[in-house]
């Protein structure tokens, strides 16, 4: 069975169409880049898919059901720029949040809940961080608490906004290794990425997204210079060659 299902799906802000007949179908244990240019309607894919944003039209289906009754598997990692990081609360707070789903809303989270919650710091390598407020970390380590956050989940499903942006090269290299390892124990992964130097080195599927899905499969059958150019809109220079 499909991991995610998609059909259909079109959306908008306000007159300004953004997402226009969007289909695609994702098998479980993949690791996918979104990657498309500025304004392509990624960001806003992820949240419709989430029921952030409403749709205009189209279907959505995880593991063969509704979000709503799959949404303790699905594990969602947003923009960095789009949270409130001056909400009081420190990094360890903000991983045991992951959990609110298993533990329900009214009851407080336990001993071993921390436990798990320290342990995917730990795994981010951000255990020294625990009790620091979220606003006195920088944006590598907001992303790395970000990801931990995700981890503690459990979830099978993953979708990730730009999980790479702004960080150093070791934090890249931790977060892919997490992911990575996400993907060899079946978990499914969608990331929206931006850099296409590394898009063959970290994803093993691409989705390549302006408005509708202009091809989207393998990274070795899809990610050619023909599709990239065709989703950019021919502005690119092609980096393979670079
Ligand atoms: N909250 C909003 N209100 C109105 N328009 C919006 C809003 N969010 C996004 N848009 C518009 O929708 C379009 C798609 O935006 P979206 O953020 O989904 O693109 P993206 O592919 O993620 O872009 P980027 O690579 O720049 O992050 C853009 O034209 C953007 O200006």
């Amino acid at each position: 069975m499909s991991v995610i299902e998609v059909q259909g799906i079109t959306a908008s802000y306000r007159k300004n169409q953004v997402l226009k007949d969007v289909n695609f179908t994702v098998e479980p244990g993949t690791l996918t880049a979104i990657i498309g240019p500025n304004g392509a309607g990624k960001s806003t894919l992820l949240k419709v898919l989430l029921e952030l944003h409403p749709k205009l039209s189209g279907s959505t289906a995880f593991f063969g059901s509704s979000l709503q009754k799959m949404k303790k598997r699905i594990g969602y990692v947003p923009q960095r720029g789009s949270v409130d990081w001056d909400f009081p609360t420190n990094a360890l707070d903000v991983v045991t949040m992951g959990l609110y789903g298993q533990i329900g809303w009214l009851r407080r989270p336990n001993r071993s809940h921390r436990e798990r919650a320290m342990a995917c710091l730990e795994q981010m390598g951000m255990a020294d961080y625990a009790n620091r407020q979220i606003s006195q970390l920088s944006g590598g380590q907001q992303q790395r608490v970000f990801l931990a956050r995700a981890l503690v989940q459990e979830a099978d499903l993953y979708f990730m906004d730009e999980p790479l942006a702004g960080v150093d090269a070791a934090t890249e290299k931790a977060i892919m290794h997490t992911l990575k390892e996400l993907k060899d124990r079946g978990k499914t992964v969608m990331v929206v990425h931006h850099d296409l130097q590394t898009v063959e080195d970290y994803f093993d599927h691409v989705l390549l997204l302006n408005r509708s899905v202009w091809a989207h499969g393998p990274t070795e059958e899809v990610f050619t210079q023909e599709n990239v150019y065709r989703t950019y809109g021919g502005t690119l220079r092609w980096m393979k060659e670079a």
